[in-house]
């Protein structure tokens, strides 16, 4: 089953008289349960698409299928609550409350999902059970980055949506982080659908699907036959 389908979708900007297109008609289906990478130069439209398929923008043009749910022409309340129940981000930046401890910045989610994995666990996967009861200031910014993470996996969402989730973090941490994230794709997490945006192309070994994107077009979808193990990839 598809989880995720673009039909025939552009989004322009529009600056001033100037048209930036940052997407340009581009057609995707994304299966189920897959760990997809999604790489292209700085500008190419990365994050655009991933904004789009997470229903934190909408398109000038075309269809965005998320869930067997067509999305597009939704109201903003309808995009929040689609966000709310079905997607989990994972950002650059961290968005965490400074003035509540680990534990309750990721026990938040239990306040927006019906059947979220348990707090501790969650930070357990992310090598922070010793810091649940400090704040975020008492924190390192890859573990800052980390409890974001952590608060993702808790909301245990069927499309969870990444940028660059590894950029702030060593070697050895961002591998214990991509084998949390293929961990969402088993059937034991519920065949979650994972899509990464990165420029680190090694993490393009370990995924199922690879997407290149250049000047707002998709280049290539490859399957990749026989991910590499997690454990070999090294940067
Ligand atoms: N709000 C905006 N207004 C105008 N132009 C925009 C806006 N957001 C993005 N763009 C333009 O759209 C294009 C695609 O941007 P996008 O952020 O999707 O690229 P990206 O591939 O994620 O890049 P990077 O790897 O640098 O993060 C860029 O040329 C960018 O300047």
């Amino acid at each position: 089953m598809n989880k995720v389908s673009l039909r025939n979708v552009s989004k322009v900007y529009n600056v001033g008289e100037k048209e930036y297109r940052a997407l340009d008609h581009v057609d995707l289906d994304i299966e189920e349960g897959k760990l997809v990478v999604i790489l292209g130069p700085s500008g190419a439209g990365k994050s655009t698409l991933l904004n789009l398929i997470g229903g934190m923008d909408v398109p000038t043009e075309g269809e965005v299928i998320v869930n067997g749910e067509n999305i597009t022409g939704y109201s903003e309340n309808k995009l929040s609550d689609f966000r709310a129940e079905s997607v989990g981000f994972i950002f650059q930046f961290y968005n965490i409350l400074p003035s509540l401890t680990v534990k309750e910045n990721v026990e938040l989610i239990n306040e927006i999902v019906k059947n979220p994995l348990d707090a501790t666990e969650a930070l357990e996967d992310v090598g922070l059970l010793e810091h649940i009861n400090k704040f975020p200031n008492q924190l390192s910014g890859g573990e800052q980055q980390r409890v974001s993470i952590a608060r993702a996996i808790a909301k245990n969402p069927a499309l969870l949506l990444c940028d660059e989730p590894t950029g702030a973090l060593d070697s050895q941490t961002g591998v214990m982080i991509l084998k949390i994230l293929k961990k969402q794709t088993t059937r034991e997490r519920g065949n979650n659908t994972v899509i990464i945006v990165t420029h680190n192309a090694l993490i393009a070994d370990i995924a199922d699907v690879v997407i290149r994107v250049k000047n707002g077009k998709i280049k290539s979808v490859e399957e990749n036959a026989n991910p590499a193990n997690i454990d070999e990839v090294q940067w």
